[in-house]
This record gives structure tokens, C-alpha cells and sequence, in this order.
């Protein structure tokens, strides 16, 4: 299945970030929210305990009609041959999302790109990550980045699009700003999402998400407040509520 990134609803928008590496647990959380939320994403916890046969597990265990678009969150960073490589292999898992790093750099992207183009299978959408959520100005300086978190993700996102991704991985807190630089269709999935009152945790550039879609996000990636809440189904469609 091709996955169409418009918007048609404000469930569509939302992909749920099911971070466990038990397949028991993260096939439930995946089956109870599947009619509630838009996609699943399964990222490197899930991927380092259960690897691609765990993905099938999961994704294959709901029907056809029912399974939810998959956004495989892996952020390949490596030389150019290795993430290429890399992106093949998870062409036939069928998500229609991945992540690479921007900060791998042009060729890094570019021969992503070209993997991810070199199939029968429906391509997915490549998404550069920018600066994680979890980082601040003070945590770029440490890392010897000398420029603040608003300029470097401006930077990487110009880049990322000039090499042919689809999008990118950006915090709430840029937003509007990299909406405005990179036009309507490039796709910006957005973490670092807390409903009012949630515990931040490790996260530090977030938003509600009202204000994250408001401000120009088209998808959403929120774990925690929706994996971690006494009812999980809840708590998605209180978010999607919010979103109406
Ligand atoms: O910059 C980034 C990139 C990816 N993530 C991922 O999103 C979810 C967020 O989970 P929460 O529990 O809602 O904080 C998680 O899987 C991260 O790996 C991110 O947070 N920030």
C-alpha cells in the first residue's frame, strides 16, 4: 500500500511511537490503536530486540484493511554505501516512512535517496532528521556547534530538501519557521509532542498538539502520552479530539 501523505483526517495526522522491544506488548498497543491513530511508528528500540521479523509480527498481525501506515524510525547515520544499504534492506518491510540523519551529510542523503528509489515496491518517504528534540542550544554548543538549534535545523532542512528528501524530523519550536523556508509540500513530521500537563521527560523543544499542527506540522509523533497512559486508546482520541 502506498501511503498518501495528504491530510484527510485529523487522526491521519497523528503516529503513535510504540518504544518497547516486546513484541507482545507493542503488537497490542498497535492492534488496540490502530482505527484511532494514523500510523505506527517502531524505531530503534523495537528494531535492536525483535529486527525486521519482529516489524512483520506486528504489522502482519492486522489485516489488511485495518493495518495502519508504518513509519520505520531507525535514523540511519553512517557513510554514504552503508546507509544505502541499510535503506534497501528495509524496502521490503514496507513503511511509509523512514529516517535517516541530516547531519550524515549530502552524499549520505543523496544515496539514500537513490536506494530508496531503486524498487518495485511502493518507495517510502525519506525523512531527514534535523536537531532531536531532546537537545537544546546549550547541549549544541557542548557538541562544539556554535550556532543555536533554530539556525542549524534551518541549515540541515535546506539541505535535506536540495538532496531529494521528502521531509524532515523537526521539534514544534521550528516549526513555523521551517514551514515558511521549505513550502507546503515538504513533509515535517513533528516529536516532541506533550498534551497540556504531561511530564516533558527527556524532551525539551515541545508543544501541545493544537499549537504543533497550528504552527504548520503535519504529522505528529507522540509516544509516551499515549503508550504510557492508564488507557492508551484514550488518550489517542482525546489527542485526536484536540485536533478536530
Ligand atoms: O528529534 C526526535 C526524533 C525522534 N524522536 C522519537 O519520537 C518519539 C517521541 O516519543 P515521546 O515518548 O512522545 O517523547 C520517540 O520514539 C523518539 O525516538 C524524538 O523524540 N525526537
Amino acid at each position: 500500500m502506498t501511503f498518501d501523505a495528504s491530510i484527510g483526517s485529523a487522526a491521519q495526522r497523528v503516529f503513535v511511537s510504540i518504544d518497547t522491544p516486546e513484541i507482545e506488548a507493542a503488537r497490542g498497543l498497535a492492534e488496540r490503536l490502530a482505527g484511532i491513530v494514523g500510523g505506527v511508528k517502531l524505531g530503534l528500540e523495537f528494531f535492536v530486540g525483535q529486527g525486521p521479523a519482529g516489524i512483520r509480527a506486528v504489522m502482519g498481525g492486522m489485516a489488511a484493511e485495518v493495518r495502519p501506515p508504518l513509519f520505520l524510525d531507525l535514523k540511519l547515520h553512517d557513510i554514504p554505501n552503508t546507509v544505502a544499504a541499510a535503506v534497501r534492506a528495509m524496502l521490503p518491510l514496507q513503511p511509509a516512512f523512514l529516517t535517516i540523519h541530516t547531519s550524515g551529510g549530502p552524499a549520505m542523503m543523496r544515496a539514500a535517496v537513490e536506494a530508496a528509489s531503486m524498487t518495485d515496491l511502493p518507495r517510502p518517504r525519506l525523512l531527514g532528521v534535523t536537531v532531536l528534540t531532546s537537545l537544546d542550544d546549550d547541549d549544541l554548543v557542548s557538541v562544539g556547534q556554535g550556532v543555536s538549534v533554530l539556525d542549524q535545523a534551518r541549515r540541515l532542512a535546506e539541505l535535506a530538501q536540495s538532496c531529494g528528501l521528502d521531509g524532515i524530523i523537526c521539534s514544534p519550536a521550528e516549526v513555523a519557521a521551517l514551514r515558511a523556508d521549505r513550502g507546503p509540500d515538504f513533509v515535517l513530521m513533528v516529536p516532541g509532542i506533550r498534551p497540556t500537563g504531561a511530564p516533558v521527560g527527556d524532551q525539551k523543544r515541545v508543544m501541545t498538539p493544537r499549537d504543533a499542527v497550528d504552527q504548520g506540522a503535519d504529522f505528529l509523533v507522540i509516544g509516551r502520552p499515549i503508550t504510557q497512559a492508564a488507557d492508551p486508546a484514550a488518550a489517542a482520541r482525546a489527542i485526536v479530539k484536540e485536533l478536530l
